[in-house]
């Protein structure tokens, strides 16, 4: 089918079931998702909408039950009279906390093999921010590939070299490019086989878009030439999309993940702190803050140089996020959301522009 369906011996568990209850439907892949239903490929280019599960209109509906991009459903009906019968269930997940006061979980992408975490190495470079994303990334099942871009335009960007030791120390594959050019580009093919599904994450105007153009071999993405004109003037990708590639896999576009904040489900010592998290198990004291105790292992390895006080401060950070998270999580968990008034009646294929509306990238 060429949109990622995989053999029938390598289901997932948990198809089959399903599968087999909904003996009239077929396959489809979610490739937008709007508050009015969704848009769904059968195969390679296809695009037709698609109605949603009564239940995911309910507004107590956990947004995470839900279809989201890269969701595999089964669906009944003809063309333009599409319904979802059933979502399938999930390989992998990205998910993060949606921007607002009322905790919510978002979730970004789903049955996605690898995420691209593309940066540019120029002065938006930023290692904080890539081990946010692998924080976020590494939870869901999802391989991270760091995509340094700009590389021909790259000039020392501060912390890089630092950075890369880093990630090497962590086995987490990284690729300078230069996202212009096909033959820089061919560096990330062996990411993109056919059956894959990967994902481009990273701010904008790190490259996701002049990268995807450069994989397609055309001009399929809009790129920042229309930014001036972009009432907005933000970001250019206006949609989550589901693309095939030309090299078998299939690729989501989503818009640059501004503000990320963690779901408290992550794990530090699965994310991209394992090392700090081993030193930490040196502390003298087993609950040890980091902060001032005396046989703080961190603090020590800090002084003697050789752990990068960045890299601690984001640790520290991160954790204290995580905490706040979890325990939000938790309270929302054991006492149910108030229900809101269902809203009107949204107008159909409304944009869903406005879940990103209100964020800010809090490293631009
Ligand atoms: N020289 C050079 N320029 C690049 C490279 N990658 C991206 N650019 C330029 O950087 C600018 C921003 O790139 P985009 O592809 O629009 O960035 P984006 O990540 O898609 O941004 P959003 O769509 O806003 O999320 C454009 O002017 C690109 O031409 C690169 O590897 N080398
Ligand atoms: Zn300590």
């Amino acid at each position: 089918m060429g949109i990622g369906w995989p053999a029938r011996d390598a289901w997932p568990a948990g198809w089959e079931a399903v599968i087999a209850e909904q003996p009239a439907a077929r396959p489809a892949r979610v490739t937008e998702q709007h508050r009015s239903g969704y848009v769904v490929a059968e195969s390679i280019d296809d695009a037709q909408s698609a109605e949603s599960l009564p239940d995911w209109q309910r507004p107590r509906c956990e947004p995470t039950s839900r279809a989201a991009v890269g969701d595999w459903v089964l669906v009944e009906g003809e063309a333009g009279k599409l319904r979802i019968v059933a979502l399938l269930p999930r390989i992998s997940v990205i998910k993060r906390a949606a921007a607002g006061e009322h905790y919510k979980q978002q979730l970004i992408a789903a049955n996605v093999d690898t995420a691209f975490v593309v940066t540019g190495l120029d002065a938006d470079f930023n290692v904080r921010r890539i081990e946010r994303y692998l924080l976020l990334l590494k939870g869901g099942g999802v391989e991270p590939v760091v995509v340094l871009t700009k590389q021909d335009i790259a000039n020392d960007a501060p912390g890089a070299v630092a950075a890369l030791a880093m990630l090497a120390e962590q086995d987490i594959p990284v690729r300078s490019i230069n996202a212009r050019e096909a033959d820089s580009v061919a560096a990330l093919h062996p990411w993109l086989g056919p059956g894959k599904t990967v994902v481009l994450v990273g701010s904008s105007g790190a490259g996701k878009s002049t990268l995807t153009n450069t994989l397609l071999g055309r001009s399929k993405m809009k790129t920042a030439a229309v930014r001036e004109s972009d009432a907005r003037g933000r970001h250019t990708t206006t949609h989550r999309a589901l693309i095939a590639m030309p090299q078998g896999a299939c690729l989501i576009d989503t818009p640059g993940m501004r503000e990320l904040k963690p779901t408290g489900e992550e794990q530090l010592d699965e994310a991209a702190f394992a090392d700090v998290e081993a030193l930490a198990a040196q502390c003298r004291f087993r609950d040890c803050r980091h902060e001032n105790e005396p046989g703080c292992a961190l603090l020590a390895a800090v002084e003697r140089g050789e752990l990068d006080p960045g890299r601690f401060a984001n640790y520290l950070k991160l954790r204290d996020e995580l905490a706040a998270a979890a325990q939000v999580l938790e309270t929302r968990l054991a006492k149910p959301a108030e229900v809101k008034k269902p809203p009107k009646r949204p107008s159909p294929r409304q944009s869903d522009d406005d879940d990103y509306g209100d964020e800010y990238d809090h490293f631009r």
